[in-house]
């Protein structure tokens, strides 16, 4: 990232809109060194016309002043905005997830969130600092033709000054960064306690005191860090001014000296006196901008980090296969977090049959989740590979495969839309197909829910709209296996516990209906993750997980009448009824 990144950006967003913008604050900078001129010619007594010159500059520096200002924050109001639709582009663009659970990469995006507001001030910053110094050019040319040592004087406390105002700024981005994470984790808290969704169990524990103080010892942490930095910084700027005001009296202590020995005429006292006090607080207003540009800076290399990070996958060299014959294989397929230590899968090699209904089965933390989430392409494994039939999956394009998968996870997303787009965004291009999202109701079960909702598909879900309908858990996991159920012809149908808040007997007539489908279109692969053994029996292969490993595979008939972890999880369940 280089200077020239915030002009190209401005450029890109509106080329017309830069040039006027130049020539204003060219003619500003200009017409306000004029001011000093008229003045000193007015009292050198060069006639009544001087004044009339120098207000006439005075107010087209002020006029064009203002001209400035709407155009610039119309052009960098805009530019802000595709920046953050920039960030949002990239961010769901990127292949996998890693990004969106990873602490590091979570700090980082959270800063170039927050830096892209910089981006607003910063390209207004530059123009200023462009005007600035324009304006302390000719201020320096004007003071010059009086003495060359009054420039000296003046540009030798600027550049120490402006050094000194870097650190400081310096100072605040080293303890922003510092905080990143103490910030987040605060924020976490907050919306914690005033989210609707944890609110229950808040009350009943009665934690949110707890909570709270919590909150409240993180912000003060970060706070404390950020105000210690804000100090140090204010005595560095304030440093920093001391320099420039030394500058300024040496100057105009040094113009009366010359005009005591006739070397100057009042008029020059006058211009020096006007010019440095322009030149003081145009240098001053320059290193302040200057440090509002490197902070765009920073925020401009974050966004290239970014598209980096987002960059495309390499080109594919397969395409997924049109349905499965042969089926999905892992061979030697192990996993670890990014920015983790744990191989959470080790060394699994498995055969999951095109056409089967496999379940996978194992105590929490077993590696269940993730191993579906390497399935879906979410993340790659980190050792060994997937392959589908014979294609690699690694050798397909992240978007071809997602395009063939679908999928509801625990954690589903609960989307506070019309009921009828929140089933149909499953399959983008069929969002308004009523008769689609009619049938994906119908394998998930969920036609009596629409039936009971006041405007029927569409009725507007969630608390965010003041109509909108609040729905169960329940309801919510219908609507996600709905969503599920909208593509025709996925090759791989992830199940991750999507009925987990319904009884025992409804899940397994979901299930059922699932497994039937699976039956009906064999050339794809279901895979269901539930603790329910009335729901697991069902599946074609049984696949137990331990500590990240298969430990056993095979039918429940087969499983259950040999020991292992299969047989004593069935017995668990078996006898707790
Ligand atoms: N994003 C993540 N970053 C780091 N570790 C993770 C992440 N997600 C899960 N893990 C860890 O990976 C291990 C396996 O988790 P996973 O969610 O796959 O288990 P699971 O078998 O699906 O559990 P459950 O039955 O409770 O849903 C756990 O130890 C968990 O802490």
């Amino acid at each position: 990232m280089t200077w020239a990144t915030l002009p190209a950006l401005a450029w890109r967003t509106d080329r017309r809109a830069v040039v006027i913008l130049t020539a204003f604050l060219l003619s500003g900078a200009v017409s306000h060194g004029l001011v000093g001129v008229f003045l000193r010619e007015l009292t050198d007594g060069a006639g009544i016309l001087w004044a009339v010159a120098a207000g006439a500059a005075l107010a087209t520096g002020v006029a064009l002043g203002r001209a400035e200002l709407a155009l610039m924050q119309d052009l960098a109001e805009r530019m802000g905005l595709a920046v953050q639709e920039e960030i949002l582009t990239l961010t769901s663009g990127v292949p996998t997830i890693e990004h969106l659970e990873r602490p590091a990469y979570l700090d980082r995006l959270q800063m170039l969130r927050e830096e892209s507001r910089h981006l607003y001030f910063a390209v207004w910053a530059l123009a200023l600092v462009v005007e600035h110094a324009a304006q302390i050019g000719l201020g320096v040319a004007l003071m010059a033709a009086v003495h060359p040592v009054l420039p000296l004087l003046m540009g030798g406390a600027v550049l120490p000054s402006l050094l000194v105002r870097g650190r400081a700024t310096r100072h605040l981005d080293t303890a922003t960064e510092r905080t990143a994470e103490t910030t987040r984790l605060e924020q976490h808290l907050t919306d914690t306690i005033t989210a609707p969704d944890p609110a229950r169990e808040l009350r009943l524990n009665a934690a949110t005191p707890y909570l709270e103080a919590k909150a409240a010892h993180h912000w003060q942490e970060a706070s404390a860090t950020l105000s210690r930095a804000g100090v140090r910084a204010a005595l560095l700027t304030f440093a920093g001014s001391a320099t420039f005001l030394a500058g300024y009296v040496a100057a105009l202590g040094c113009t009366a000296w010359l005009a005591h020995r006739q070397q100057a005429t009042t008029g020059d006292i006058v211009l020096v006196a006007t010019v440095g006090v322009q030149f003081v607080t145009q240098a001053a207003r320059l290193a302040f901008h200057l440090g509002s540009v490197s902070a765009g800076l920073r925020a401009t290399a974050r966004l290239a980090w970014l598209r980096r990070y987002a960059r495309p996958a390499p080109p594919a060299t397969a395409r997924p296969p049109r349905r499965l014959t042969h089926g999905i294989t892992l061979r030697q397929v192990s996993f670890t977090y990014p920015g983790t230590e744990r191989e959470v899968l080790r060394d699994l090699d498995l055969h999951l049959p095109a056409g089967a209904t496999v379940a996978l089965v194992g105590t929490h933390g077993s590696g269940k989740t993730t191993l579906a989430k390497l399935l879906c392409g979410l993340y790659r494994p980190t050792r060994g590979e997937i392959v589908l039939d014979d294609v690699p999956l690694s050798g397909l394009s992240p978007a071809d495969w997602r395009a063939r998968v679908s999928a509801v996870f625990q954690d589903l997303a609960r989307f506070e839309l019309p009921a009828a787009e929140a089933v149909g965004v499953g399959d983008l291009p069929r969002l308004h197909d009523r008769a689609a999202v009619t049938t994906a109701l119908a394998q998930a079960g969920g036609l009596d829910l629409i039936a009971g909702l006041p405007h029927g598909l569409a009725t507007e879900l969630g608390d965010t709209f003041e109509h909108g309908v609040r729905l169960s858990g329940g309801q919510w996991q219908r609507l996600a296996l709905a969503r599920a159920s909208m593509r025709t012809s996925p090759l791989l149908l992830v199940l991750d516990e999507p009925t987990a808040s319904l009884d025992a007997p409804a899940e397994s007539a979901v299930f059922a209906r699932y497994a039937e489908a699976a039956r009906r279109h064999p050339g794809a692969v279901t895979l269901l993750i539930t603790h329910r053994f009335p729901t697991v029996r069902m599946a074609d292969l049984i696949v137990v997980l331990d500590d990240g490993r298969v430990v056993q595979h095979g039918s429940h008939d087969d499983l259950v009448t040999r020991p292992g972890l299969y047989a004593d999880l069935y017995a668990i369940q078996r006898d707790a009824l």
